[in-house]
């Protein structure tokens, strides 16, 4: 084949992804119109049942053109999740017209690259306006930005799928100023990081920040006399790397790329599939529709009695209302005093959660919401 042929080919190929993104908007477009008609009649954004028809007939339709299931399913389930994802943002901008400001000045860990950017990027792509990147040292100086009111939002990493819960952030949330207006999940993939050339066997000192080293742990501890440090963010691991010669760092290839450092090795989480989910954190709560999934966070402190615990949660049982975590976290300053950090699929503008949340009043000294949000963590459906 001539190089011209290649060329007329891969001009094709253009024309052909061109009419796909012409479709792709369409299609979006159709999709904010039928949002109006559930607006209207009060109806669910998602239709898992319309869902599943759909992709059933196109995995058919799909066959009979010789293209395989796996890929038409996995093409439009990722179609299907914007479709749902952009449907319930529009919903919540409706609800929310104060919220609808031209800039959103976000508070996140670290600085460019680091895995908080990637997540805050993500979370405000469905969010349009300008955004003010507000990079910091710690998960304090975060909350504190968006208390004092520099920052509109601020964005903290509460649970990974390798390192489980940060508990650092937990503790934060019982004292903090902030209510929980959102949440993103974002898929980490840790990669070490060194100047161009390196090799891992010349690699003597690893700077990382602790939950990096904590979902590499199987791979850290795999390296012998390789001496490990811990950084206040990834940003500054990186930072490190520069002025320490036979270093590397723990971060993302796009981190690595942007300060011109290369990845000698991917995929060190202990887990294939590593991913954190971040909270996005305001001064002034939401209204949630509820027509689209809803958390709600709390914390409680039960009473100290035989069974308080188990009362409380039955609470939740009584009024068909589906936990999805349970955290327990010591007070600070009373040694064997716990609280609980529950999430539940539940809307506080619903009457029977209402109803739940004056309940469990009874069964524990204090119950404090830290926020009622757009649940962003969405199932694909099962065809
Ligand atoms: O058909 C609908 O109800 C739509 O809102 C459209 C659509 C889609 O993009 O195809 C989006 C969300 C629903 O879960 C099902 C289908």
């Amino acid at each position: 084949m001539t190089e011209n042929t290649l060329n007329a080919l891969r001009k094709d190929i253009n024309e052909i992804d061109s009419d796909l993104m012409v479709l792709l908007a369409k299609r979006r477009r159709i999709s904010h119109s039928v949002l109006e008609y559930k607006i209207t009649n009060n109806k669910p954004v998602r239709d898992e049942e319309r869902e599943q028809a759909l992709l059933e007939k196109l995995i058919n339709y799909g066959k009979s053109l010789g293209l395989d299931a796996f890929y038409v399913n996995s093409v439009f389930q990722t179609i299907l999740e914007d479709s749902v994802l952009n449907q319930q943002a529009l919903l919540q901008k409706s609800l929310n017209p104060d919220s609808l400001s031209d800039t959103h000045r976000v508070a996140y860990l670290g600085g460019q690259g680091s895995y908080s950017q990637l997540a805050c990027h993500k979370y405000f792509s469905r969010r349009p306006g300008k955004l003010v990147e507000m990079g910091c040292q710690s998960f304090e100086q975060i909350t504190q930005h968006v208390e004092k009111g520099q920052a509109d939002y601020g964005l903290l990493p509460i649970e990974n799928t390798s390192s489980g819960s940060i508990n650092e952030v937990f503790d934060l949330l019982q004292h903090a100023q902030v209510t929980i207006v959102g949440e993103v999940t974002h898929s980490v993939e840790h990669c070490l990081l060194a100047a161009p050339g390196a090799e891992l066997s010349d690699i003597q000192k690893i700077f990382a920040h602790p939950q990096p080293f904590a979902q590499c742990s199987r791979f850290i501890q795999g390296l012998d006399n390789v001496l490990h440090e811990t950084c206040d963010s990834t940003s500054s691991a990186l930072k490190q790397v520069s002025e320490t010669p036979n270093s590397a760092a723990i971060g993302s290839a796009q981190a690595g790329k942007n300060v011109g450092l290369e990845v000698i090795k991917a995929g060190l989480a202990n887990q294939t599939e590593n991913h954190s989910r971040f909270i996005v954190v305001a001064r002034k709560a939401l209204q949630v529709s509820t027509q689209i999934p809803t958390k709600t966070s709390l914390i409680m402190a039960t009473k100290q009695q035989v069974g308080s615990l188990a009362d409380a949660l039955m609470v939740f049982k009584a009024h068909n209302i589906n936990m999805v975590k349970l955290e327990s976290r010591p007070v600070p300053g009373n040694p064997w005093e716990e609280v609980f950090y529950v999430d539940l699929l539940a809307n506080t503008a619903e009457k029977h959660v209402q109803n739940a949340l004056e309940e469990l009043k009874d069964h524990t000294q204090f119950v404090r919401i830290l926020g009622c949000y757009q649940s962003e963590s969405m199932q694909a459906v099962e065809v």
